[in-house]
């Protein structure tokens, strides 16, 4: 490492201390240090890995990332890992989503294959620099070797306490099947910060793709999100430690009894956000064509496991290749359509809860001058309203995560420059079953179906009728609680619009400037009713409601959709 005399990590910051396992102790199968890791693997599923004896191999492992970096950018790009899914090869920061709104990472990630390192010369996977094939011999192989005998002790161990059948794990990674295994190198170059702004992070919120993590780093940065804490906290980097993470293949194999932990990567805090932070990561992960699934067959605790949590699904369907492709090419910037595709990037974690989101677009509106017209309206405590499932309109951000299955309305209005704009969505999550996905599809095309009566002179009752004509025969009914309505300088003001079959006079004329936004509800009973909390809408039998909403402007010819 070219920078010998870095700064401390501050003393001011909050910091989460990680339990601290001796490898030599592991190595010897020490019981009460066994006992701790499995205390380490399971609460959090990150620890602290000392006597580990690779300092020499990682010193020389970041030497090489050092001279791969310094490569102008152009020769880099030649090696991108494309936006396939595939991992190997170079990525450029800026080329990953951190989060749902499509904000852009600023880390620079060399992804070295261990099937290429233990293969080279011949090349396994794909090609690289040549500052990583002149050191391919001498610095890679002997870092994944070590590293993978680590891993390996690590698997054994886990095998054991999980009540595998003995070797059982180690034959989920073969040295010889393919794999998404790999040595990462990671920098990322200190971010100018706007004033005034915060800076965005690094390295999204994630948790890791594979089996096990063996993470070495020298600036603070990274940060754990502790199962019950409300705020990330960093861990802290101790010089002559690693640290260990478990992933999501092996919280899947264990039906959850090992801990999968969302972590994320920020500037780095105080006097070292100056300093370009360089961070080591060697990743182990099933063989490609291993089935991520619990192993309730070969293990009575993990079948009790997944038995005592039924709403967890432990059975991905996927392939070790299919689950990990799907999440790096569901990151890639450039395959971004919206919001689904950072939930599509998504593995093991409980998703992003209604809050985060709700900071998340906070913080866009007002990065961009602008300000959410339902904070503090009529006392609405948030900046959106998160309508999931049976809500037909105007929940309220909290701490429950989105689920597997889960539909969500995301509503948000916006004040800029005198006027308020205003529009609706609700996007799936995960995997949603046939009847949510048709509710979905049915509200966006009554949505169409209401913009297209519109126009001068014609009858506002005319969008009521043209979504009662598209619903009628279908197993949908349209809410008739809650009305589009007019808006420009203030929020909320008449026309009233009605989704349902009315006979209200009036007709539109140019310069009228209203939403449509229709809520559809499963079955045939379209009453909801109102939370104590004075906002919440639920469907009076919990029956799913979607709602899809545009602002739109009648003009002289025609009507125009201004969201
Ligand atoms: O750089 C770090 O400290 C963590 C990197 C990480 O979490 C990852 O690459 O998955
Ligand atoms: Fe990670």
């Amino acid at each position: 490492m070219p920078v010998p005399t870095l700064p401390a990590f501050p003393d001011n910051v909050p910091t989460h201390p990680l339990l601290v396992i001796d490898y030599e102790l592991v190595k010897a199968r020490n019981p009460s240090e066994i006992d701790r890791l499995w205390e380490a693997a399971t609460k959090l599923g990150f620890w602290y890995l000392k006597n580990h004896g690779v300092s020499e191999e990682v010193d020389r492992m970041f030497d090489m990332g050092a001279e791969t970096m310094s490569l102008p950018l152009e020769e880099k790009m030649k090696f991108e890992q494309g936006d396939d899914g595939m991992s190997f090869g170079y990525k450029a920061a800026g080329a990953n989503a951190v989060d749902a709104t499509g904000r852009l990472d600023s880390v620079e990630f060399l992804n070295v294959a261990k099937d290429d390192a233990l293969s080279w010369p011949k090349q396994a996977r794909r090609a690289y620099p040549s500052t990583v094939n002149a050191r391919m011999e001498s610095t890679i192989r002997p870092f994944i070797h070590k590293s993978l005998d680590i891993n390996n002790t690590f698997l054994e161990v886990l095998n054991d306490r999980l009540g595998l059948p003995a070797g059982t794990l180690l034959a989920k990674h073969l040295v010889d099947e393919y794999s998404g295994s790999e040595a990462r190198l990671i920098k990322k170059a200190p971010t100018q910060v706007e004033q005034g702004k915060p800076p965005n992070v690094a390295l999204g919120s994630h948790t890791d793709f594979g089996s096990l993590s063996f993470l070495h780093n020298r600036l603070g940065g990274l940060q754990v999100l502790v199962p019950g804490a409300e705020t990330w906290q960093y861990v802290k980097p101790i010089p002559g430690h690693a640290i260990c993470n478990i992933g999501d293949a092996m919280s899947l194999f264990s039906g959850g009894i090992l801990r999968s932990n969302l972590h994320r990567v920020v500037p780095p805090p105080g006097n070292q956000s100056a300093f370009d932070r360089w961070s080591l990561v060697y990743f182990t992960r099933p063989g490609n064509s291993i089935i991520l699934r619990a192993l309730v067959e070969d293990s009575p605790m993990i079948a009790e496991a997944v038995a005592k949590t039924p709403e967890k699904n432990f059975e991905t369907g996927s392939t070790s290749a299919e689950w990990f492709s799907r999440r790096v090419k569901n990151q890639r910037i450039k395959n971004r359509k919206g919001p689904e595709t950072w939930m599509a990037s998504r593995g093991t974690e409980v998703g992003v809860t209604t809050n985060s989101i709700d900071a998340a677009v906070h913080d866009y509106i007002l990065a961009h001058n602008a300000y959410p017209s339902p904070l503090g309206y009529m006392d609405f405590p948030k900046s959106i309203c998160t309508s999931i499932n049976n809500i037909i309109v105007h929940g309220i951000p909290d701490d429950r995560p989105l689920e597997n299955g889960d539909i969500i309305n995301i509503d948000v209005t916006i004040f800029s420059n005198g006027y308020h704009g205003d529009t609706s969505q609700t996007f799936l999550v995960g995997n949603v079953d046939e009847q949510g996905r048709e509710l979905v599809k049915m509200t966006n095309d009554a949505l169409q179906a209401g913009i297209q009566a519109c126009g001068p002179g014609r009858p506002f009752k005319g969008i009521g009728k043209a979504i009662y004509d598209l619903t009628r025969h279908t197993n949908f009914s349209v809410s008739s609680q809650f009305t589009g309505h007019g808006i420009g300088t203030v929020f909320h003001r008449p026309p009233w619009i009605l989704h349902h079959l009315n006979d209200e006079p009036g007709v539109m004329k140019p310069g009228d400037c209203f939403t449509i936004e229709p809520s559809l509800i499963q079955g045939s009973n379209p009453r909801g009713w109102i939370f104590p909390d004075g906002w919440t809408a639920s469907t009076e039998n919990c029956a799913r409601s979607a709602q899809a909403e545009h602002m739109i402007l009648i003009t002289e010819n025609g009507v125009e959709v201004l969201t």
